[in-house]
């Protein structure tokens, strides 16, 4: 089951922002997550059970997040033969005891892309949207956050990050097995709200960025990163049955226009920081995640095209400001 009993002993604490909303993320918690609802829930919590007895040391500076210490030849290979049940492995990388952690994506290239706009993270509360397996909230600490809370509706995923953490052992990190959607409204108290892959998976944008702000305090920040196509201020693709062979992706606005939308939500002070077409070289198959990867979702004559003829892959982040 997923643990909630700490994430709910570290925020009833007056000192802690989101103190006020431990009822109301109780109940809609409550309402979207019923422990062994999801058929196969047991069996992530007996893989995690299974995993071999090691204890070592955290580090959250790196690239790799990881956890080093002693382990022998027979542990080290009961780790990665239990941690390959929860396939597919999407975001990482991490390192355990000397058994690197090939995941699908290297995430920590977004991170690289995202970390110089966001100024300092020290000390901030932060909400990470989409969180997945928790590997950018683990960055979030590394940085020096207070608290990171993760939400991902995908169970799989918060299990992948309770296996990680038996080992790291990270308390200011806690994923919530919720949506955006999902929170309790107007909980304004959320220093940096990260949105990053999600924003085209939703059918009403605006929805997602209303959430997203009244999630942050007043003056706080939002770091928006989605998928964009090429194209001025009027410009927005709404693709087909598919895109890049995904069916539930919405509405892909160029960059610009997406900074129009930020800015109609109302935040203030937003900014285009990066714009990236994703390399091969960053979303692969690996023996973590063995299932079709980027290179089987482009043209294979064209790079630059999806297999259904859309642009290929590219995706902006705008950071923004929340107005007071
Ligand atoms: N409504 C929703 N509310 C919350 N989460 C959602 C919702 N819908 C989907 N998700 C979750 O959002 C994540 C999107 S992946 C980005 C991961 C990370 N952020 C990354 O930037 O690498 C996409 C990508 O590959 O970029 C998945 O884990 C979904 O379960």
């Amino acid at each position: 089951m997923i643990d909630l009993h700490s994430f709910y002993q570290h925020i009833s604490n007056p000192d802690h922002p989101l103190e006020p909303y431990v009822e109301a993320l109780r109940k809609a918690i409550e309402q979207s997550y019923t422990p062994n609802a999801h058929g196969d829930e047991k069996i992530w919590q007996s893989i995690v059970e299974q995993l071999p007895s090691l204890s070592g040391s955290t580090d959250l500076s790196g690239d790799t997040v990881s956890v080093r210490g002693d382990c022998n030849i027979e542990q080290r290979q009961a780790l990665k033969q239990t941690l390959l049940q929860l396939h597919p492995w999407r975001k990482g990388p991490f390192e355990l005891f000397g058994m690197h952690l090939d995941t699908e994506w290297r995430s920590d290239w977004k991170w690289q892309r995202v970390l110089p706009h966001l100024g300092e993270l020290r000390y901030k509360n932060i909400l990470d949207v989409g969180c997945g397996s928790g590997y950018h909230c683990l960055r979030m600490a590394g940085a020096g956050a207070n608290s990171v809370v993760g939400i991902d509706p995908s169970l799989k995923f918060l299990y992948q990050f309770k296996a990680i953490n038996h080992y790291a052992k990270v308390d200011n990190v806690h994923l919530l097995p919720l949506k955006s959607e999902q929170l309790p409204a107007r909980m304004q108290c959320f220093d940096t709200v990260f949105s990053m892959g999600v924003l085209y998976h939703r059918r009403s944008p605006f929805d997602h960025l209303d959430e997203l702000k009244y999630a942050l305090k007043p003056g706080g920040q939002l770091v928006l990163e989605t998928l964009v196509v090429d194209g001025d201020e009027h410009t927005v693709l709404v693709p087909g049955d598919r895109y890049a062979q995904m069916r539930n992706v919405w509405f892909l606005p160029s960059a610009k226009e997406l900074l129009r939308w930020v800015e109609r939500t109302g935040f203030i002070d937003a900014k285009i920081v990066d714009i990236d077409t994703t390399q091969l070289e960053e979303q692969r198959s690996t023996e973590w995640m063995h299932f079709q990867s980027l290179v089987d979702f482009l043209d294979p004559d064209d790079n630059k095209k999806t297999v259904e003829g859309y642009q290929a892959p590219t995706r902006a982040t705008i950071i923004a400001t929340r107005g007071r």
